[in-house]
């Protein structure tokens, strides 16, 4: 019997450049997940969404970093300290926290909030690093930069509400890297951050890479956080995403991916981040978010 799940909508697009995944969380529930959840063997709590300020409150230049650029500093902060919070609270009760994203920068509130009493790993599917700072980020957008942000790197020092108390580079994955600025590249090689590019899958195969990957992250922790962006797949799997790139992993390796992570059992909280319904074909991209949770939550085909 699965971990009885909780799930914490984080309804906001304030970290990308294009608007719409703040619907995500509507979506995804609408694509059929408490039914993939309880499929999985999982009792299923909806505990809504956490409060998002409006577009029209909105100010992106309200707080600014120590330097540089990011956008909606101020919101962002908002949300995400809320969210940090609620799924703190969710596995104090021993459930596990499912959040729904709105866009990747979200990650430093659900990120935050499980490694806030617990050294934590981290995999982290992703066609991007994510890996940028207000100063090397080309677009000032804060979803390209939540991993730096959590780790603490360059403008992010010391930024308390942003950075992971129980998380260390060592037990940080990345799977499906395939698109990466010049400043990032350089970050991500000199962190100790795993990093396993499309290139690596191609090579090795999916199961391979995601073994290496959970033992990184399942390395001395007493759990793990799995964060998926959608963008992961490739483009025609799951279109409904703000900056696709192509060459993804196709619809089997997702989810044999996934459960794999189930069958690790160190599964400790998941989110599901950058579906945008409005560039989506039929909510496709919100549905199989909706599947590919459930085979990390342990549904299997037979
Ligand atoms: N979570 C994402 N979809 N991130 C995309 C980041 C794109 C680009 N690297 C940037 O920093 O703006
Ligand atoms: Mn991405
Ligand atoms: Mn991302």
């Amino acid at each position: 019997m699965t971990r009885p799940t909780r799930i914490i909508g984080a309804p906001i697009d304030y970290g990308a450049n294009r608007r719409g995944v703040d619907m995500g969380p509507s979506a995804i529930r609408y694509g059929g997940l408490a039914a993939q959840l309880e499929d999985a063997g999982a009792a299923v709590a909806d505990d809504g969404d956490v409060a998002a300020p409006r577009a029209e409150e909105r100010d992106p230049e309200a707080e600014k970093p120590s330097e540089g650029r990011a956008k909606f500093l101020r919101e962002t902060k908002a949300v995400c300290t809320a969210l940090s919070d609620r799924v703190a609270e969710t596995l104090a009760d021993d459930e596990l926290p499912l959040v729904l994203g709105g866009d990747h920068s979200i990650a430093i509130g659900s990120v935050t909030g499980s490694a806030r009493n617990a050294d934590v790993g981290l995999v982290w599917f992703d066609a991007h690093g994510d890996f940028n700072t207000p100063t090397t980020s080309p677009s000032g957008n804060v979803h390209g930069m939540p991993l730096a942000a959590l780790l603490g790197i360059g403008e992010f020092a010391g930024v308390e509400w942003a950075n992971a108390d129980g998380l260390r580079e060592e037990n940080v994955a990345i799977v499906g890297l395939r698109s990466v600025d010049e400043a990032e590249r350089k970050a991500i090689r000199q962190s100790e951050v795993t990093a396993f590019t499309m290139s690596d899958i191609d090579e090795e195969g999916i199961t391979d890479v995601v073994d290496e990957a959970l033992d990184v992250a399942t390395a001395g922790t007493d759990g793990i956080h799995v964060s998926l962006d959608l963008d992961w797949l490739d483009p025609r799997e799951a279109p409904g995403v703000g900056t696709p790139v192509r060459g993804g992993v196709n619809y089997r390796e997702a989810h044999s991916a996934l459960e794999t992570v189930a069958e690790t059992d160190a599964l400790r909280s998941l989110e599901l981040v950058e579906v945008n319904p409005i560039l989506d074909e039929q909510n496709e991209t919100a549905s199989l978010a909706t599947e590919l949770a459930a085979s990390a939550l342990g549904k299997r085909i037979l």
